[in-house]
């Protein structure tokens, strides 16, 4: 059995690894770390790893249909014991240089480019949109990525072009409206929002394949369909209790100092974990506890 030793690391994000197995084949590894406020808490989440990998296995498995993807395996012998369950074996890909994004709430970055332009990357929206408001029809909303630690730029689709070519730029595109369109349609339907997804793409023998993970609360934003409320930003699924906690007087964290944050209290850990399970549980219709690791 290989060690994670054995693989080379080759990426790192904030709360996940990505390791070399062989020439044609990556592990891609998720952490129980958790951000919040563009901070890396010091406190795991239990299981946070391999419930968001569940969840990336079932998103590739319903949208098969609609694009190809890197998934190779989930448990098999090239993953090392350590990270079983909260890893993947994907296809090495020749990654696209563009974040790809889908909108169909307003949020974050769209919001704050909506009020300063009327528009989000180059896409004109009708007056009177608020923090929260559902669009018209989603949109596609690309983003050039930032080091770690930075936001990502969201650029226009001609930006995108002149990197990589218009005809795969228009491809990456078509997909990650499709395939936001019909994760958000069944998301909904379990009484989840899905308010946004950012997706990215690679070649593989000149085709374009979905890599990365894919429809997870770290990749999207996952609102409660029982608290939307347009007008205010709206309560996280999985993230709300750590920004409450960190928020209220209780931690004595000052968001504005700039300061790290303390450690979150169990209870707020436990808690957050009973929300990641309940997400994986509504969106998927499985058990976690049936997830292997
Ligand atoms: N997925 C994927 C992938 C692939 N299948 N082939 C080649 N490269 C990538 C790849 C390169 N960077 N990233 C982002 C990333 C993901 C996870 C952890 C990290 F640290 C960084 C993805």
């Amino acid at each position: 059995m290989a060690t994670l030793e054995d693989y080379p690391k080759i990426a790192a994000g904030k709360v996940r690894e990505l390791h070399a197995i062989d020439d044609d084949h990556l592990l891609l590894v998720a952490s129980d770390r958790i951000s919040a406020y563009d901070f890396v808490l010091d406190s795991p989440i239990p299981d946070k790893g391999r419930i968001l990998t569940a969840m990336s296995v079932f998103w590739f498995e319903l949208l098969g249909d609609l694009v190809p993807n890197h998934l190779v395996a989930w448990d098999d012998p090239r993953i090392p014991a350590e990270v079983r369950g909260r890893a993947l074996v994907v296809r090495r890909l020749d990654m696209l240089a563009v974040e790809a994004v889908a909108r169909g709430y307003l949020a974050g970055s769209g919001t704050l480019d909506y009020n300063r332009t009327g528009a989000v990357c180059g896409i004109t929206l009708p007056p009177g949109l608020v923090e929260g408001s559902k669009l018209p029809e989603s949109i596609y909303t690309p983003a050039t990525k930032a080091p770690l630690g930075e936001h990502d730029e969201n650029v226009t689709f001609d930006e995108i072009a002149e990197v990589i070519g218009t005809e795969h730029a228009t491809t990456v595109r078509e997909l990650t409206l499709a395939v936001y369109r019909r994760a958000a349609e069944h998301a909904a339907e379990r009484g989840i929002i899905l308010a946004d997804t950012k997706f990215e793409f690679g070649l593989l023998d000149g085709r374009i394949v979905l890599g990365d993970e894919v429809l997870t609360p770290d990749s999207s934003r996952y609102w409660p369909l029982e608290s939307y409320e347009p007008g205010r930003a709206q309560h996280s699924f999985d993230k709300q209790f750590v920004r409450d906690w960190l928020t209220s007087p209780a931690s004595g964290w000052d968001r504005a100092s700039n300061t790290a944050p303390p450690p979150l209290p169990d209870e707020v850990a436990q808690a957050t974990r009973g929300r990641y399970v309940q997400a994986y549980e509504q969106v998927t219709g499985r058990k976690f506890a049936d997830w292997i690791g």
